[in-house]
């Protein structure tokens, strides 16, 4: 049974990264986009399988379910990847804000999770080998943020769901996450912004998508990890 690795928000950045990283490696790979970028298109050439899904709504998030499992009786790996970088200064709306964030960094993973742990299973049941849920947090579980206080509650929430998904389902299936701080600036961050941020970690660089690659791969590698957080920060935390 070759089972494939499930990665949301792959449409581009980190997410993209990953699936060129597994579909080169020979894995089956299916992605969620929500925008269908043109690397999607290609990626849907090079044979992935790529779901549309917006998870801003629940009924967005069960529909996905619903076609995964129309698409697959079992998975290697879910890798929590989508999400929305959005601060109160842009978003007014602050109730909305909140149930946004939390939505779609803690609700999806969640739902996902609890009612996609049958396709998991079938592949632990299969190979022998423990199955992987990982969770893309972020930096400031650790800290909070002032500027993007209701994202970080809602990857709080995705970092406490890694330890309690974990203790509910091992030994057949682990459950981590990768904690980043900066890993790549987006094409609109200006050149003010991008010296600040690179003062903010003892490394001082723009890493890019490997070093989660690299940290991903640990995780799928290990048969005893589980229940953890790595962080991938450049020694932010000292700074
Ligand atoms: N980039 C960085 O430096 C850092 C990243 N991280 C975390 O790493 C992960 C990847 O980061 P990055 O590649 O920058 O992510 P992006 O900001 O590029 O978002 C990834 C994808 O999530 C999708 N998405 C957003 N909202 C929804 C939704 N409601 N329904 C479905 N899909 C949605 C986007 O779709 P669309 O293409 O339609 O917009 C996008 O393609 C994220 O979890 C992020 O929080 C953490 C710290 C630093
Ligand atoms: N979904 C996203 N989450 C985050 C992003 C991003 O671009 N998309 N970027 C960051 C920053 O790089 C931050 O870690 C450093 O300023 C955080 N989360």
């Amino acid at each position: 049974m070759t089972s494939p690795i499930l990665i949301t928000g792959a449409g581009q950045r980190i997410g993209l990264a990953l699936a060129q990283h597994y579909l080169t490696q020979g894995q089956k790979v299916i992605i969620t986009y929500r925008t269908r970028h043109d690397a999607v298109e290609k990626l849907a050439q090079q044979g992935v399988t790529c779901i549309h899904a917006d998870f801003s709504t629940d009924a967005g998030i069960n529909e996905f379910i619903n076609t995964l499992k129309a698409h697959t009786q079992s998975l290697k790996a879910v890798i929590h990847n989508a999400s929305s970088w959005d601060c109160e200064a842009n978003n007014p709306d602050h109730a909305k804000l909140f149930d946004n964030m939390m939505r779609i960094h803690a609700k999806t993973p969640y739902l996902i999770n609890m009612q996609c742990a049958d396709l998991l299973l079938a592949y632990q049941q299969a190979s022998g080998a423990a199955a992987d849920i990982v969770h893309l947090t972020d930096y400031v579980v650790e800290t909070g943020s002032p500027k993007h206080l209701a994202y970080a509650a809602s990857k709080g929430a995705l970092d406490n769901l890694t330890k309690s998904f974990s203790a509910k389902y091992a030994p057949n299936i682990k459950v981590n996450a990768v904690a980043p701080s900066l890993i790549i600036f987006n094409e609109h961050d200006d050149e003010q912004y991008r010296a600040k941020t690179l003062k903010k970690s003892l490394m001082g660089i723009e890493p890019g998508c490997q070093e989660i690659i690299n940290s991903i791969d640990l995780l799928l590698q290990s048969q005893y990890i589980t229940g953890r957080s790595i962080p991938v920060d450049g020694g932010r935390h000292l700074k």
